[in-house]
């Protein structure tokens, strides 16, 4: 798997990032900047964590924006997958390449701390590594993580297999307490209708070895290698 890791200024996780793709697929993934114009051949695009300009104005919301944005957005409209995770998740919501929006968390603090991510179909690639209904611990760091939509959104994306993962507990039951941002149906992760693109809040790349505590959130990585062998 070729996979390119995109930098913003202010983007934090991508060595963390490059670690995780590098065991996984055995290849060294490509850094990519966020002025660059052009990609060159991938088979997937990360958008790692961060605080990309500062989060001024609105997480994700100027990075979205950067000249680097158009060639991811044509390159996932020609069949490229595109994985964003926490302010990568931002930023994607903020271009629009996937729905809904990420507010301020429901308790107005920045979270640092575990939570239990609950796998809600595993028929991509981005979530082929595990079973449906499946938990994994993944640790959060945001301050927006709060997801919304409307109404009428969420239930389109939930009828059309949308969901990627909810909140969970470690038994796969959702309940508020388990649900620490507040986000609307406990979704923590959500794909683009043609599954092409994927974000999420919590961060897999920093469970993918028992130094790091634990192997919890290889699947992701393992997945997509195996999807392009
Ligand atoms: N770890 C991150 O990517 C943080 C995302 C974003 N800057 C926030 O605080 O919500």
């Amino acid at each position: 798997m070729k996979a390119g890791i995109v930098v913003f200024p202010g983007t934090n996780r991508e060595r963390d990032m490059a670690i995780a793709l590098r065991r996984a697929a055995g290849t060294e993934p490509a850094m990519l900047w966020h002025r660059d114009t052009e990609l060159p051949a991938l088979d997937l695009v990360v958008l790692p964590g961060g605080f990309s300009h500062g989060d001024y104005l609105r997480s994700g919301a100027m990075a979205a924006h950067a000249p680097i944005m158009s060639a991811v957005r044509d390159f996932a409209a020609r069949g490229g997958y595109v994985l964003g995770v926490c302010n990568g998740f931002q930023i994607l919501t903020e271009a629009e390449m996937l729905p809904g929006a990420l507010l301020r968390n429901a308790g107005m603090r920045f979270l640092s701390q575990d939570c239990h991510l609950r796998v809600e179909r595993d028929d991509t690639p981005f979530t082929r590594g595990w079973r449906e209904g499946d938990v994994f611990r993944a640790p959060m760091a945001h301050g927006d993580g709060n997801y919304v939509a409307s109404e009428e959104e969420l239930d389109r994306l939930e009828g059309e297999g949308q969901v990627a993962f909810r909140y969970s507990r470690a038994d796969g039951g959702l309940a508020d307490d388990a649900n620490p941002n507040g986000s609307a149906r406990a979704i923590a992760g959500v794909f683009s209708a043609d599954r092409r693109v994927c974000g999420l809040m919590p961060h897999p790349e920093d469970l993918v070895d028992p130094l790091m505590g634990g192997e919890d959130g290889k699947p992701l990585f393992d997945g997509l290698v195996e999807s392009f062998r």
